[in-house]
Formats: C-alpha cells, structure tokens, sequence
C-alpha cells in the first residue's frame, strides 16, 4: 500500500557527530543506521527522497584546502559543496544499494548533483550565520578567525565554529530530473548539503560563496515534488524549549502557531534549530502533511508518532484557554513530572 511521498533529510551533524573523529568508517557507520530504517520505510510503502547536510564536512573540506593552499590551487567554497555533495551522496547511495539489497528489494538509487539558485542579493552575502566544520574552544576559535579571515559563533553549548553566508535558497535547477527519477520509482538522493549555490547571470549559472542551509533546500524540494512528510534527522530525539537549561522541556507535537510564537521569543538557535523549525513551518503551511524533527535511529517510530516532534496545523487555543502564562505553567508541569 502506497503510504505517501516521504522527504528524509539527514543533518551533517548527524553523520558525523561532535563526538565521533571524523573519519569516513565513523560517516558510514552513521549512515548505515539511516539507511537501514530508510529500507524499512520502503517496505511499509513510502516512496522516499532523501537530502543531507554538509555542515561539519565541508568546513573540513575548505580546511584541507586552505592547509595545502601552498602546494596545490585552493578551491572555492561552492566547489567544496559540490565536493562534499559527491562524497556523501556516493557514500550513501552505496549503503542504501547495499541495504535494500540485503532486504531483496532491487530498486534503484541515484545521487544527483544538484544546483540550487540563490538570490545575488540576498542580505545573507552581508551577514554569516551557517556554522560550518569542527567545533573549536573560545581560544582556538579566535586563532582560526584570525588566520583565515573568518566569523566565529558559538553553536547551541557545542562549542565554537566557523560561520559563512547561508542565502534563501529559490529554485532547483534539476527538479525536472529529480521528479522523472522519483515517478520511474527510484530512490533519489538530492540537494545534497542544501544543494551547490548558484546564481543566474546573463550568461548562466555560476557558483557562489556560500553553504544552503539544507532544512531550507530539503523544505524546499519537499514542496516542489508534492511531499507528504519531511522528516528532518538530526542529533537530538525531540526539540525542546528552554534547551540545556533546568527547566528544558521536550516537545511531541507542536502546533504551526506555537512554533512560530516559540521562534520569535528565540527558543531555538539560528545556525541549529531555527532553521529545522522554519523549514518545517513552510512544509505544513505550504499542505504537507507533517514534518518531523527526530535522531537518525527513530524514523519509523516518529512517523507513527510514537516519538519524536511532529509539526503539523493545529488549532490556536484562545487566550482564555491557553494563556501564555498557562502554556508555560503546563510546560513546567511536564518537566516536573517526566524528571
Ligand atoms: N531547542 C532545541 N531543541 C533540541 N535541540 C536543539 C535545540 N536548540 C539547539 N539544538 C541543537 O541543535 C542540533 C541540531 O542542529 P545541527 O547540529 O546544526 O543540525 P544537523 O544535524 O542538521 O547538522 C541538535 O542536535 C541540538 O544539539
Ligand atoms: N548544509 C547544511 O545545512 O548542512 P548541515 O545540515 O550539516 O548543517
């Protein structure tokens, strides 16, 4: 039974987390988890897209580049999300073959290299705001801004990181492509580390310096293919508010109205989770059916809402049923009880 189109996005940071070492085992291990639950969703009949970050690879990327400037050219930075786009979308178009192989299934998987079209003008050129690469302490950060010339922001009690232009992305270059390879029924991996930063130009495409963000891109495409769920994978189970402090609250479902109100009185960091939620918010305002933010291991059970947070329409409650005060009372309450 044909259960819907589902957009699975899978954050850098989940591929390769602040406590693994980097290496490519680690990577493949970490996507091993996904793809195998990615299978499992094929079997109960999703139809699935899946999209990834970049975040942590391609500041690794653009350090290698920037240690052996010396020896060999530098590349430039939508070069290396073009390379981290060939390097992830490789490794895990072979663990999915692999995986849905293991599972008697013989579909196929395609990573396309995907440009994404941004706005020359977009302010985001003016202002960084993506973390990219490892997480640094206070004084090694500032010796890496110095010598490469770089913003420093400190990312969600992580630790600091180098920071580069993330502009709005607006179209996909490949969506035809993408959409004939999704209807012939293959797996298709795509917008891959928020897709290769393009502009047009009299004279065409031409890349430009800057890291999509890729709940952005994925929310994006999701709404272009004519997405039931967006499932946004990252490092944590559940989204919460008052994140790492003692009254930390997490959230199983929340209402497109609160999220907003949440996002505007800064419940969630730019550069981590603000953009998980706005991506979500213009999926389900745009008529998907849910979005859903969750860790690499717990796919199948969040879309059966067994966890994870689910974002989706719900009715404003009035002020006299849900005051502010009384949400919060209510959200104090349930820390309370769930410690
Ligand atoms: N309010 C919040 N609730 C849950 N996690 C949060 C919150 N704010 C920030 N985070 C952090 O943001 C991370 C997700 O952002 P990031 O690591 O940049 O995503 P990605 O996995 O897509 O690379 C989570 O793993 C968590 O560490
Ligand atoms: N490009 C991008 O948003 O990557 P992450 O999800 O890894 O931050």
């Amino acid at each position: 039974m044909q259960k819907g189109i589902c957009v699975v996005a899978i954050g850098g940071n989940a591929i390769l987390s602040e406590n693994d070492h980097g290496t490519i085992d680690e990577q493949i291990e970490n996507i091993q988890i996904v793809c195998k639950k990615i299978v499992e969703l094929i079997q109960q009949g999703y139809q699935v897209i899946i999209t990834h970050g970049n975040g942590p690879q391609v500041g690794q990327t653009l350090l290698r580049h920037k240690l052996s400037a010396n020896i060999v050219s530098e590349g430039t930075l939508d070069g290396c999300g073009a390379e981290t786009q060939g390097l992830l979308g490789y490794l895990i178009q072979q663990v999915l073959r692999n995986e849905l192989e293991k599972a008697g299934l013989s579909l196929d998987v395609a990573a396309i290299v995907t440009q994404v079209v941004v706005d020359k003008k977009d302010k985001a050129f003016q202002d960084p705001t993506k973390p990219i690469g490892p997480f640094y302490s206070k004084d090694e950060a500032e010796e890496v801004s110095r010598k490469y010339d770089r913003k420093i922001i400190e990312d969600s009690g992580r630790g600091y990181r180098m920071v580069v232009p993330s502009p709005i992305p607006v179209d996909i270059v490949e969506k035809n492509t993408i959409l004939s390879l999704l209807k012939s029924g293959s797996v298709v991996i795509a917008a891959g580390g928020g897709g290769i930063p393009v502009v047009r130009q009299d004279n065409g495409l031409v890349g430009v310096a800057a890291v999509i963000d890729k709940d952005a891109a994925s929310s994006l495409l999701a709404r272009m293919i004519g997405a039931d769920y967006l499932l946004l994978l990252t490092g944590v189970e559940k989204v919460c508010i008052n994140y790492r402090q003692p009254n930390e609250s997490q959230l199983n479902f929340l209402p497109v109205w609160q999220a907003e109100q949440y996002l505007a009185e800064g419940q969630f960091p730019e550069g981590s989770m603000a953009p998980k939620i706005r991506a979500a918010i213009e999926f389900v305002k745009f008529g998907g059916t849910k979005a859903i933010i969750t860790n690499l291991n717990n796919i199948c059970e969040a879309l059966q809402g067994e966890t994870g947070t689910a974002i989706g329409q719900g009715d404003k409650p009035t002020v006299a049923e849900y005051s502010t005060e009384a949400i919060a009372e209510k959200t104090i309450m349930e820390s309370c009880l769930s410690q």
